[in-house]
Order: structure tokens, then sequence, then C-alpha cells
């Protein structure tokens, strides 16, 4: 089977040496094994876990065919979702997809509200959508967050004036808990199809379920290739899974507090949106955890390529190496050669890529940068559903290993509960009294 590999050795030399990281295999391997017995905390959302070979046929038959009926009537269709809600879904497609999408023809573009609560975000996403053919799939575990619900609440209004409440009930998918929250309750009002994200997946290990895989059908990719790959990494178990967490809690240890996970292709840019909330809602708290941060390479040598190479040393490096690109270009001869660019005359881009990626990791390991490789043999659905896997079961045993639940998100509702507070929401009475009296209001 060919699959995504991981390799650390550029990790270890300077900052970290293979015992210490050996040292930590029997917590990483405790930790797997407490993940498999439900014995650690936060097991009450371990889901996850062995939910890509739980998947049926069946159901992802009936997922595509949602799609397809989506695909069939509308020329958008808007996801509406934040956090885990979208992340995934957006990920997998931006790694899939032409660059340019969305400027080139196709039957139906899949689009994102609701990730933030910009009101020109939503006027210039009404503006487009007038007089189209849309639908919406609106996704919240909770059924409760604010920045989808606003984005729904104008959607649904427009799209029902548009085509009329029946034809909108047809055009709307809802993706949120069996049986708690708003949106549950208002989809079975009005008679939406609906999809469950189970009790004991949290939104940021929710790619897997309907969450990701509805939007990902309907941008056109193939979602049973995306889950067969994730049940090859789930069937595979430990030894990438334990290189990784263990050599980056090695080097957490050793003070490398922030993880730099960078890519050479752009398509990753997103994929890397999804892994900052994986592992910083999953290890960020009792205040501790490494901090995960992203770079597009070669785009940000050249805004902290400096930085990286030679401030101050806190970080290491993991790098997301794709083998082979999905098309060739080569770079053309030049009789003139003014630019002086014949040297590499003859040669695909992506061997100049190749090149760049193997002087930067050099470079940087030697400007004291630990670097760890993760290669994907290319960027298609089987090779991301390993890569998705990978990074969740990773997260999981690091999380155990650092000693956090990876789980819970306590965290996020202090900002929700000032937001509240400030805009009076019933039930805030006791917040808004106290944050006003703060502000001096
Ligand atoms: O799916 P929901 O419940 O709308 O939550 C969206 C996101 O918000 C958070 O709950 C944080 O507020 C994330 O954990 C989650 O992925």
């Amino acid at each position: 089977m060919s699959k995504i590999q991981v390799n650390n050795t550029a990790a270890l030399g300077q900052v970290i040496d293979q015992e210490q990281v050996a040292a930590l295999r029997p917590a990483a391997e405790a930790a797997a094994l407490k993940l498999e017995q439900g014995t650690g905390l936060g097991n009450d959302f371990l889901g996850w876990l062995h939910l890509p070979s739980s998947i049926t046929p069946d159901f992802l038959n009936d997922i595509e065919a949602t799609a397809q009926s989506l695909r069939s009537k509308c020329q958008y269709v808007v996801t509406i979702g934040i956090g885990g809600s979208y992340l995934g879904a957006k990920a997998v497609i931006e790694a899939l997809a032409d660059n340019f999408a969305a400027y080139k023809p196709a039957t139906t573009h899949v689009l994102f509200a609701g990730n933030n609560i910009g009101e020109d975000y939503l006027y210039d996403l009404i503006d487009l959508l007038k007089g189209k053919q849309f639908g919406i799939i609106v996704i919240s575990k909770s059924g409760t967050t604010t920045e989808p619900s606003i984005a729904f609440r104008l959607l649904k209004d427009m799209l029902e004036q548009q085509v009329g409440k029946a034809e909108a009930a047809t055009r709307i998918v809802a993706v949120t808990d069996a049986r708690r929250g708003a949106l549950r309750g208002l989809a079975t009002q009005e008679g939406y199809k609906t999809y469950v994200i189970p009790d004991n997946v949290g939104g940021r290990f929710s790619v897997l379920t309907p969450v990701g895989l509805l939007p990902i059908a309907v941008a056109g990719y193939d979602i049973k290739a995306l889950v067969e790959g994730a049940v090859e990494m789930e069937k595979a178990g430990g030894d990438d899974i334990f290189t990784y967490a263990t050599t980056r809690n090695a080097l957490y240890r050793a003070g490398r507090k922030i993880e730099l996970l960078v890519n050479f292709n752009p398509k990753l840019h997103y994929f890397a949106e999804w892994w900052k909330q994986l592992y910083g809602e999953s290890e960020g708290k009792d205040h501790k955890g490494i901090f995960p941060a992203a770079c597009d390479f070669t785009t940000d040598l050249h805004s902290m390529g400096q930085w990286i190479q030679d401030g101050e040393r806190t970080i290491y490096e993991t790098v997301i190496s794709v083998g082979e690109p999905a098309h060739s270009v080569v770079i053309p001869d030049d009789k003139a050669n003014l630019d002086g660019l014949n040297f590499i005359a003859g040669k695909h881009v992506d061997y100049v890529n190749k090149m760049a990626e193997l002087g930067t990791r050099l470079a940087h390991v030697d400007g004291g940068v630990p670097n760890l490789l993760i290669t994907v043999p290319a960027l298609k659905e089987k090779y991301l559903g390993q890569l998705i896997y990978f990074f969740e079961k990773a997260c999981g045993v690091s999380g155990y290993i650092l000693d956090v639940n990876p789980f819970n998100q306590p965290g996020v509702e202090a900002y929700k509960k000032n937001m509240f507070a400030l805009l009076d929401k019933p039930g805030y009475e006791a917040e808004s009294k106290a944050i006003k009296a703060k502000l001096g209001k």
C-alpha cells in the first residue's frame, strides 16, 4: 500500500536526540492504549477513533445522493459553519480543487459562510447569490453557534424569497446533533434533510462525518476514496503516529514551543488551518501546549523566511511534502535568456520546487530549526484520508503525553460570554452589568 510517511531524522542531533524521543515511546503507547480502552481524559469524545472503519457503503451512497440532488439544482451550495464545522471540508476541497476553480465554469461551486461575522462578507455573498440557483448545507454540532446562525438566518430568508418555502426546504440540508440545539428544532419543523454529528465526535474531529463528507461530495470529490484512506491509516496504527507524537513532545520539553507546519503547495493552505484548530484546541490548555502555526512556502519564505532562519530559536518545523503534482508544466528554453533562467530550461516546475524544498529544509536545520518530514504521495482523496486520520490519532496520543484533556475546549467560552454580555443576550444580565462596569459604561 502506498501511504504517507514520517521521518524525524532531521529533527534529531541539535535540540533533542533519539534517546529523548525513544524515552517518550512508552508514554505514547500508554496514550494509544488509553484511547483504545477509553480510560483517558475526555473519553466520551472518542467516536472518531474507529469512525472510518464504521462507515458503511450505504451511508456514503446516501450522502452522495444528497450531494447529487443539490448539484442538480444549484449553481452554488453555501456551506455554513465555523471551526470544525467548516475547516475539514474547506481543507479537503482546496487540496483537491483547481487553484482557479472560482473563475472557471463548474456545475456547482461550494462556498463557505458563517465562519466570520463580516458584514461586508455577507453583503458580497448575498449580492453574488441574487437571482442564482443556490442551496445551503448548514452545519453546527451545538446548533447554537452565533456566526453560522446569523449567516443561516440571512440566507434561509433569501432562499425562501427566491424559490418559495417548499422548494427552499428541498435545498437546505442540516448537519447537527441528533437531539439538542436550535438547529435540530428548526430542521425538524421545516422538514429539512438532516445528518447527525455523533455525540462522541467533537467538531475538530468531525471531518469524516457528514460535516466534511457532504460538502466534499457536493464539490465533486470521491468521499469513498477519502474514507478508504482513513481506514487504511486506522488499521495501520502505530509507528508513524508515535514518531510524530513523541518527537514533537520531546522538542516541546526541550523548549521548542512553536510548531510550524509548512507546505510547498498552495493547495495545502487550508489543510494547515484545519490542523491548527485540531492541535490548538486539543493541546492549548492548563497553560500548556505547543503553539500551532503555519506557513506556505516558497511564498512565505519571502516574508517569514528571515525569522525562521535567524529569529528566536523556539520553533521547529513540520514539512508536508507532496510527492507528485497532478499536472505537468515544463520551463521553456529562451534563446535570448535575458532572465538567465536557461539553466533550468526543460525542467519541470515541480523539480525546481523540490530543490527549493530540500534547500530550505537544509538551511533551516543549519539555522537551528529541527525538521520533521511528512511525505504524501500525491494530493488525492485516499492520501488526504490517511493524513487526516494520522493527525487525529497523533493529536489524541500527543495530548495524553502532554497530560491534558485533548477533547474539550473550555477556553473558547470566554469570548462568547463577553460578546453575549455586550450584546445584552437574555440570560446574561449579570455578566452585562459586570462587563459594562469594567468598561465604565
Ligand atoms: O459546530 P458548532 O457547535 O457550531 O461549533 C463550531 C466550533 O466552535 C467551537 O465549539 C468553539 O467555539 C469549536 O470547537 C467548534 O468546532
